[in-house]
C-alpha cells in the first residue's frame, strides 16, 4: 500500500504538554513517525513525498481567520514577550461572551483552542501543512487508481474543528481529504474513525451535511476526552440527520464487542452507498496505549485491516492517534497488511 509522508511533519518539536497538572514531554512526539516509517520500510512499503497543496483545501473546511491565527500565533506569542510555548489559560467559557475575538494573542489562543493540553510552538503550522499534504496525496492516489493508500499524518487531525485546535490536532486531515474527494466529483464519502478518542472535529465539520457519513467508535465521552461530544444521541442536523453515527464504548471494552460494533458502522456505510472510505486510523485502541483504555492486541489490528478490506471500497487510511511509541509501527503496519491480504 502506497504511503504518503512529508518530512516537514517533523518540524513540530513541542517540548510541553499539560498532562496530570504538569507540563510533560508531549505524547504526540516526532518519534512516532520514525517508528512507523521503520516498520513500513521493513515491510516493503513504498513511501512517497506528497505535493504541496497549499491552503485552498484547508480553507474548504476550516475558517480562514483560524488558519491565519495558526500561521501567526507563534510569532505573535513571542512578540508579546511570552517565554514558554503558547498554551491557552482562558476560554470564552459558558458565562463569558462567545462573539469576541480579542486582539491579544492570549485571548485568541483561548478562542481557537478546544483544550489546554496542546501547545503551539515553532514549526507547528508548517508541520500541520505537511500533515494535510500527506492526507491529500494519499486520497488523490486512491481517487485516481482505486487502490488503497496510507497518509502518515503528523500531527493528527480528527479533533480539529472548523475553527478550533486541540487534542494534538490543528488541521482536520480526514475532513480536508473528504472534501477534496467531493470536489473531485465523488457524491458520498464515509469517514470511519477508529481512534480511541471521538473525532469531535470531523463530526462538527460535517454535522449538517449528507455528503459525508461520519461513523466513530470511541471511548465513552462521559469518562473520556473530549468529554463534551461523541454521545450516541448525536445523529446529525438538518440535511445531515442520520449521517452522523457515534458508537461510544466503556473503557476496557473487549475486542470482540468492539468488532461487533464495527459491523454496525460498516453496515451503515454500505447502506449509504458511500463511494470512498477514509479511515481515521488511531492505533491508541492498543491495550498498551498510555493515555487510552481499549484492549487491542497487536494481532487484532490485522483482523481490523482484513475486515475493513471486506467493505470493498476504495480506501484511504490517515494516521490519527497512537502513543505506545514502541508498538505504534507494528500496529499500523498490521492494519495495512491485514487490509492488503484481502484487498
Ligand atoms: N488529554 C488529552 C487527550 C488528547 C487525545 C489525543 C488523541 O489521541 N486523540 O485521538
Ligand atoms: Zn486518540
Amino acid at each position: 500500500m502506497l504511503t504518503f509522508f512529508s518530512e516537514d511533519s517533523r518540524l513540530r518539536q513541542a517540548r510541553t504538554e499539560l498532562h496530570d497538572g504538569a507540563l510533560v514531554s508531549p505524547f504526540e512526539c516526532p518519534e512516532r513517525v520514525d517508528l512507523v516509517l521503520e516498520q513500513l520500510r521493513q515491510a516493503g512499503f513504498e513511501v512517497r513525498a506528497p505535493d504541496a497543496y497549499g491552503l485552498e483545501p484547508v480553507c474548504a473546511v476550516h475558517d480562514t481567520s483560524y488558519v491565519s491565527f495558526l500561521e501567526t500565533c507563534w510569532q505573535a506569542w513571542q512578540t508579546a514577550g511570552h517565554s514558554g510555548e503558547a498554551i491557552p489559560n482562558i476560554w470564552p467559557a459558558r458565562t463569558l461572551r462567545q462573539d469576541k475575538i480579542p486582539h491579544s494573542v492570549s485571548g485568541q489562543l483561548g478562542y481557537y483552542a478546544l483544550a489546554a493540553e496542546t501547545s503551539i510552538c515553532e514549526g507547528t503550522f508548517e508541520a500541520a501543512m505537511a500533515s494535510k499534504d500527506a492526507a491529500l496525496g494519499a486520497v488523490e492516489y486512491t481517487l485516481a487508481t482505486g487502490e488503497p493508500s496510507f497518509g502518515l499524518c503528523r500531527p493528527p487531525g480528527h479533533h480539529a474543528a472548523f475553527d478550533q485546535f486541540g487534542g494534538y490536532c490543528f488541521f482536520n486531515n480526514a475532513a480536508i481529504a473528504a472534501q477534496h474527494a467531493l470536489d473531485a466529483g465523488r457524491r458520498r464519502v464515509a469517514v470511519l474513525d477508529v481512534d480511541f478518542h471521538h473525532g469531535n472535529g470531523t463530526q462538527q465539520i460535517f454535522y449538517a451535511r449528507n455528503d459525508v457519513l461520519f461513523a466513530s467508535l470511541h471511548g465513552d465521552p462521559d469518562v473520556t476526552f473530549p468529554y463534551y461530544l461523541g454521545y450516541a444521541d448525536e445523529t446529525g442536523a438538518g440535511e445531515g440527520q442520520g449521517f452522523n453515527l457515534n458508537y461510544p464504548m466503556a473503557p476496557g471494552t473487549s475486542v470482540a464487542t468492539w468488532m461487533k460494533t464495527l459491523e454496525q458502522a460498516l453496515s451503515a456505510i454500505k447502506t449509504h452507498e458511500c463511494e470512498l472510505l477514509i479511515v481515521s486510523l488511531g492505533v491508541d485502541i492498543f491495550e498498551g496505549d498510555p493515555i487510552s483504555a481499549f484492549t487491542f492486541k497487536r494481532d487484532d489490528f490485522i483482523a481490523l485491516g482484513k475486515r475493513l478490506a471486506e467493505a470493498g471500497l476504495p480506501t484511504t487510511f490517515l494516521m490519527e492517534g497512537g502513543y505506545a511509541v514502541e508498538e505504534i509501527g507494528v500496529n499500523v503496519v498490521n492494519v495495512l497488511q491485514g487490509f492488503e491480504q484481502i484487498n
